[in-house]
């Protein structure tokens, strides 16, 4: 197989290592439709169908298709759901195969310290990279002070100040959109997203149109979620990546809070609610000036959300269940009517 052309698509090992034996070809979902999706292959796009069996598809999907039929999905890099909107409470797939988390804020009165967690709790979930974006460093006294306050939450992050709308500025984001690589942005309204999707595509007058269609709910045909950027990477900007809400996430709360979670196995008592507990080390680091008390405050403000939103996606899970069954006895009591 030609992998070249694939790899401009976000193809590689992880992937490769995954297709053994079979002629199927692979493909990228570029847009998904109530009655298919859009996907790039190796020779362009395609319209392709989605036979019952396969297991929902996201914007960035990889999956393997014969006679323009998806025939499987291979396994994700990262994933990015949502809780769906209204009573609705199950998951929904908002993107998959994001390398980076793109995590937008801007160097004034957006810039919070608590947003910014939340939305590492979601890049680590979903197995992304995350990367914050200040913007509007043009406006700001000392942009620098918002870039340490950003990369003191985590050794490993790292947090870029720039002016969106300077298209050189926002070309320093280039490793993060290059060859290989598939960003996603996500942040609060006005911020600057749609300033740095303009500059990171070079494609001005399509994302007017494309933020007109969503507004109106209609729905384009075009593939347009899964966006390629002028440094050979893609952008993926579905509408459902401005709401994100934090469900089933313990594992990333676990992850951007691993300094209290250590702390916390050190209690002296496993239930632990570290707060006057004899011998609780997360007071002891809070006295001895190691932990910042609000860290504390905002870790529990974000286990409990988590466990808000996870427990209601399971009852409704349980509902759905007793639904079928109370379906599945009507149906055999008609049977039986009319069998018997
Ligand atoms: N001076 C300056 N203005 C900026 C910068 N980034 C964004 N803006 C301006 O801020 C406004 C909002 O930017 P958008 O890109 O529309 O923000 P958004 O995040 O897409 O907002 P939503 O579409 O509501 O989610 C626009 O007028 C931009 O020109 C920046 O870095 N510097
Ligand atoms: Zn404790």
């Amino acid at each position: 197989m030609n992998t070249a052309p694939l790899a401009d698509l976000g193809w590689s090992r992880h992937f490769q290592a995954q297709i053994t034996d079979t002629t199927d070809i692979p493909a990228r979902i570029a847009a998904v439709h109530r009655n298919g999706v859009d996907a790039l292959t190796a020779d362009g796009p395609r319209r392709l169908s989605v036979p019952p069996g396969v297991p929902p598809l996201a914007v960035g999907d990889w999956v393997l298709t014969a006679d323009d039929r998806v025939t499987g999905c291979l396994d994700r890099l990262s994933v990015l759901n949502r809780r769906a909107a209204g009573t609705d409470a199950r998951d929904q797939l908002i993107a998959a195969n994001v390398t980076t988390l793109g995590i937008v804020s801007s160097c004034n009165a957006d810039f919070n310290v608590a947003r910014l967690e939340r939305y590492l709790v979601l890049a680590a979930d979903a197995g992304c990279l995350p990367l914050v974006i200040l913007t509007k460093a043009d406006t700001a006294d000392d942009p620098r002070s918002y870039q340490r306050q950003a990369e003191r939450l985590s050794p490993l992050l790292t947090a870029i100040t720039l002016d969106a709308t300077d298209v050189e500025d926002v070309a320093r984001l280039a490793p993060w959109c290059r060859t290989g690589e598939t960003l996603a942005l996500v942040g609060s309204s006005g911020v600057g997203k749609t300033t740095l999707r303009n500059a990171l595509t070079g494609q001005t007058a399509a994302t007017q149109a494309i933020r007109e269609d969503d507004a109106k709910g209609r729905h384009t045909t075009t593939a347009r979620e899964l966006v390629p950027t002028v440094h050979g990477g893609w952008l993926i900007d579905t509408p459902g990546m401005r709401a994100l809400r934090l469900t089933d996430v313990a594992d990333g709360i676990a992850a951007v809070f691993e300094d209290i979670e250590d702390l916390a196995a050190n209690c002296r008592f496993s239930d632990c609610a570290h707060d006057r507990e004899p011998g609780c080390a997360v007071q002891a680091s809070i006295a001895d000036g190691t932990l910042h008390p609000d860290r504390l405050i905002r870790w529990r403000k974000l286990l409990a959300e988590d466990m808000r939103n996870s427990e209601s996606i399971a009852e409704a899970r349980a509902r759905d269940r007793g639904f079928g069954k109370m379906v599945k006895e009507a149906m055999s009591y008609k049977r039986r009517d009319r069998d018997g």
